[in-house]
Order: structure tokens, then sequence, then C-alpha cells
């Protein structure tokens, strides 16, 4: 055990570019031509594989144009040499680009459409690419394939079987730590959010569409460069290496490897490599055994091979006491920095959904150091409410403001974009990220650092990244959860993943804050907790909206109230006169409202049979 943990307290990349060390002198160390061939292979694989593992893995769209993109990027190769243009880098380089060019062509009209059509598309784009090479046939070669390929060059000096190979092993390692790059940034962490929940995203100021374009489309970039390295390495092409069979056998190595991993990218094509593709017992009834593989992967080996990998890492970590860096220790709870907040108006609001008139005509004010409680019975309109103030839903009717900027024609992460936060009803808190992760999240469109910047590891990337993780160190310290930042977030109990999610809104800055039944399901002292944080906000000047069904709390913590029966409001005014209203009471609670000496908190503490519910206010009278 202790030399596992001197193992582990070696950098995480001293292995990975150990085990790629070790790959690029296999040759030298002794390694048999044959098998030299299959690790080349294998690494064209693997890059096809990790393309897919982004906009799979990462993203959470299942394509199955890869081929399609290694195609494109082997043709345009070919084409090259054809030609005279036998330099490798001049060939990585084009075939990469005419790669992207086929995701992002393909990838708009299949992404557009949701839901499965970008799976669909991909299928047919992998389907037709015989027909597409045959009507190309003065170029391509047709079905007899391109034979004309000329050995590689680099720098005008050609390259030996031994040279390419070290040239193959030496794009995939590179790829593979500018795709590590990648997905342990910021956008990798945005990819993660938009996987799980494309709601939680766009309410973080995410454009779905681009988010999963760009996914799909840097996807098809190492597709491209093993389309280069395969033509060079084959020097024959023809449509028959890129059909439906290898298409489901890509699909198989990232759901057995693990298609949220980088490393299970190249797990994955090596076991495809060495085993199936390598028999030709199994080529015969290679599609039964690949669907043999994505049952398997599917069903039994969630999270692939990497997962298992991880798993073990975690236990072997506990057994050795192998401890996370140390968490810094919170100091006095820290000031809430100014928030500033704006006015948003409601004006003539109305939603019919079907035949349902879910909000009519609905006014609404609410002001910069205030919050606003919207409440009402079950189905009368308040989540609808707040929906159409951020943007999932449209207005049928009526105008949405905040401060100067008009909302109701905007798109929700454009809404976002200009400074509305909110939390969810449930928790929405994606998997596989830490907490501290999960609250720089909610920074990802106010500070921005692009893809570039991250993949290179830029200054400027860095900067924008450590201020990312300060600010969510100093908002969870805040929430009272900074112990617990390197923990996964939706390990946290219901209590903790609302202060969580508070605090990823207020990262943002948001001028307006909507908090959905943000204390629903909590105990006393959470309601309590959740209220203080609350009242520092408002303090702190932003603007929010508070849609709940605790009375105590609203009448803790609302300076106005709102009231909506049926899709309408009708009441709203200060607490004091809210709760003694008798159309509130009778609408609100179903009583005739004739109990007009109680109030609704004392109504509903005698409903429930609880007198804490009737909280301070009724207590005293
Ligand atoms: N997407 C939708 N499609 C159709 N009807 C909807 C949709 N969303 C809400 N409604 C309807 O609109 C009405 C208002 O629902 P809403 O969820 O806004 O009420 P609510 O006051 O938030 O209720 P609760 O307190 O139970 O959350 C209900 O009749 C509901 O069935």
């Amino acid at each position: 055990m202790k030399t596992w943990r001197v193992l582990r307290s070696a950098p995480t990349w001293t292995w990975p570019a150990l085990s790629a060390l070790i790959i690029l002198f296999l040759p030298q160390l002794g390694l048999p031509y044959a098998a030299t061939l299959q690790v080349e292979l294998a690494a064209i694989l693997a890059l096809v594989v990790s393309g897919l593992n982004l906009s799979l893995g990462y993203a959470g769209e299942l394509a199955l144009g890869q081929a399609a993109m290694y195609a494109a990027g082997a043709y345009a190769a070919g084409i090259l040499s054809e030609h005279g243009q036998t330099d490798l880098l001049l060939q990585l380089a084009v075939s990469g680009a005419v790669a992207l060019l086929v995701g992002v062509v393909t990838g708009i009209p299949g992404l557009r459409l949701n839901s499965w059509s970008l799976a669909m598309t991909s299928f047919f784009l992998v389907l037709i690419i015989p027909d597409l090479l045959e009507i190309f046939s003065s170029q391509t070669g047709g079905t007899n394939g391109l034979s004309g390929i000329q050995a590689v060059t680099l720098f005008g000096i050609t390259l030996s079987s031994g040279d390419l190979y070290m040239a193959i092993i030496v794009v995939a390692v590179l790829w593979f730590a500018l795709m590590r790059n990648i997905v342990t940034s910021r956008h990798g962490i945005a990819f993660q959010v938009l996987k799980q929940s494309p709601v939680l995203a766009t309410s973080q100021g995410i454009a779905v569409f681009r988010m999963k374009l760009a996914a799909y489309a840097l996807g098809a970039i190492p597709a491209g460069l093993a389309g280069a390295l395969f033509a060079n390495l084959e020097q024959y092409i023809s449509p028959d290496a890129f059909n439906f069979t290898l298409a489901t056998s890509v699909l198989a190595a990232s759901i057995l490897g693990g298609s949220a991993s980088v490393y299970g990218a190249a797990v994955g094509a090596a076991i495809m490599q060495w085993g199936p593709n390598n028999s030709t017992a199994f080529q015969q009834y290679s599609l039964i055994f690949y669907g043999a593989f994505l049952v398997i992967g599917g069903v039994l080996l969630r999270g692939g091979i990497a997962r298992l990998g991880r798993d073990l890492l975690r236990r072997l970590d506990r057994a050795a006491g192998v401890r996370a860096a140390p968490v810094p220790a919170a100091g006095a709870p820290r000031e809430m920095t100014p928030l500033s907040g704006a006015s948003l108006a409601v004006r003539g609001v109305s939603k019919l959904f079907g035949g349902n008139q879910a909000l009519k005509d609905v006014n609404l004010l609410a002001e910069p150091g205030k919050v606003t409680a919207i409440i009402g019975p079950n189905g009368s309109g308040k989540t609808t409410l707040l929906n159409m103030v951020c943007g999932f839903y449209r207005t049928d009717q009526g105008e949405i403001t905040l401060g100067k900027d008009r909302l109701d024609q905007l798109p929700p992460h454009r809404r976002a974009r200009i400074g509305i936060s909110r939390t969810f009803q449930t928790p929405n808190l994606p998997g596989g990220i830490t907490v501290a992760e999960a609250v720089s999240s909610g920074r990802y469109m106010t500070s921005r650092a692009s893809t570039w910047s991250a993949i290179f590891r830029t200054p400027g990337y860095r900067k924008v990244r450590r201020a990312d993780l300060a600010e969510a160190d100093r908002l969870l310290e805040l929430a009272g959860l900074l112990h617990l930042r390197d923990t996964q977030a939706v390990a946290l109990p219901l209590g903790m993943r609302r202060m969580l999610e508070l605090a990823r809104a207020l990262i943002a800055g948001p001028r307006l804050l909507l908090l959905d039944e943000t204390a629903s399901g909590l105990d006393e002292d959470e309601v309590d907790r959740i209220a203080s944080l609350l009242t520092r906000i408002r303090d702190a000047g932003a603007t929010v909206i508070l849609v709940e069904h605790n009375f105590r709390l609203v009448l803790e913590l609302a300076d106005h109230i709102v009231v909506l029966a049926h899709g309408e409001v009708i009441a709203e005014g200060p607490p004091a006169e809210i709760e003694r209203n008798p159309r509130v009471l009778s609408e609100y609670l179903g009583t005739s409202g004739e109990s007009k000496e109680l109030t609704i908190a004392e109504e509903l503490a005698s409903i429930a049979g609880d007198p804490s519910l009737a909280g301070d206010r009724g207590e005293d009278q």
C-alpha cells in the first residue's frame, strides 16, 4: 500500500505519458511487425472513437457519422497524395478541416431537429458513403477505390514504415492530450451540464444548439486525422473500409471503453482491434457481436471499462489512505458582495396551454433589494409565470422587462445572459461533477474563455479558471458548504443541494434571482439557514422572486406578496395585508373565508395541526 501511495503522489499525467512513451518505442523494444500494424490500427481507431466520445459521452448526442468523417479525411489525404501533395502535416491539416466541414454541414440539420435526428442523419450519412464516392468516381476511384497513394513525406523526407508508426502514435497522443484539456476544462463541465440537463444549461446562458454542434464538430477533427493516417498506412482506400460495420464497431468501442472518458476511447479501440477486428471468424458475424458488445456495455457495464478503472482507483486509494488535497479552512462568514438588482415588470401576460388558461392578464412588479413572493394553490400558475420570465415558455400576450431590457422576445439563454438566474423545484445538479465545479459552472457565460484557450491552457484561460474557483469557494463558504467542495454534487442531501443551487445561481451576479420552492422538503433548521442566506442576498441589493408553499418562510422574508388563483392575480400587497385578505383565505385554503379573525398562517397551522407553521407573526397575535 505504501508503493501505491508513492505511485499516486506523481502528477496525474505521469502514467498516461509513460504509457505513451512505451507504445512509441514498442518496435525498438522488439514488437513483431504484425503486432506493430495492430497498434497502428488501434491508435487510428482510438482517434475515431475519441471523437464519438466527445459528442456522445460529453455532449450527450448519439451520432454514427464518425465513419463518414473518417472517410472524408482518408479521401482528402488520398486525393492530395495522388496529386503529388504527400506531406503528412499538410494532409493532416486538410483532412482535419474537411472532416470538420462534414461535421458542421451534417450536424446543423441533425441537431436542429433535436431528439434522435442526429443519430438518424448521421446513420444515413454512413449508408450513402459508397454512393457519394461513386458519384465523384473520377476523383475517388468509385467502388474500385483509390490505389495511387504515394509514400508519405515530412518536410520533403520520405517516411519509412517505422517513421510512420511514430507519426501515428505522436498524432494520437497529442490529440488525446488536447482532448483531456477540453474535457477537464470549464467547457468540459459545461458539456456535462448540457448532456444531463439542457434546461439547466439554457438557464445558465448556454446556447444548447451551438454547444452541441461544437462538440459534434470538434469530434470530427480526430476522425479526419485518423482518415489521413489510415490512407497513408494502407496506401489504398475503398468504400468497403468505411461501411456500417465500422460505424457500429466505433460505437461498440466507445460504449465498451466508456464514452464519458478520454482514455476509455483508447482502451475500447484496443480491445476492438485486437479481438474482433483481428479475427476472420468474428468478421463473418461482426454485426451480431457488436450488438452483443453494445448490450453488455450498455446494460452490464454502465460507464464502460473506464468506470471500472475509476472505481478500482478509488478503492485502492481508500485502502491506502490516499487523501484528496486538503480543503481550505473556512474563515469568518464572508460578506455578500453587492448585487445590482434590476426591476422586473410583467405587464398583461397571458398563457394558454391548449384549452387551459394557465395565466390570464398577469401584472407584477419586483423591485431590487426586495423579496417578491408568489403564492397560490397548486396549479394556480406560479411555475408557469416563473418559466415565462426566464423564457422556457413564450408569452401569448403581454410584455416582460428587466430594467431597460425587453425579455419576452428573447430565447431563454439570452435572458440568462442578461442577468436572470434561477433554482429549480427539484434541484438540478449534474452527476459526475464536484460541488465546486457545479457552482463554478454558473459562471460559464459571465466570464468567457474560448475553447482554443482551454485546449492550449493559455494564461488567459488559467486566469479565468482561477477566478471561477475562487468565486466558487467564496460562495460555498457563504452557503456553509466549503468543506464539501470536492464531494460529488449529486451525493449531497436535499437541504445542501438547495444551498448549492443558490450558490450556483449567485455566482453569475444575477440582476434577478428566481427561486422555485426553495424550501420544499426541508426541515426547520434548513429552512432557517436558507432564510438567513436569502435575507443577506436581498440586503445585498438583489431582486428576488420567491415561489413558495412554505408560508412561514414567505411571511418572514417577503416584502411584497402576489397571490395567484386560476392563473389570475387575486391579491397583492405586504405580508400583513395579504395574510388577512378574505379572498386569499378562501382561494388559497379552500375555506369559506368567514373566519376573518384568523390569518393564513394560523389557518394553515390548524389544518396541519402544527403550530410552528403559524410562524412568529401568527403566534404573536
Ligand atoms: N407545459 C405545460 N403544458 C400544459 N399545461 C401546463 C404546462 N405547464 C403547466 N401547465 C398547466 O398550467 C397550470 C398552472 O400550472 P403551474 O405548474 O404553473 O402551477 P403551480 O402554481 O406552479 O402549481 P404547483 O404549486 O403545484 O407547482 C396547470 O393547470 C398546469 O396543468
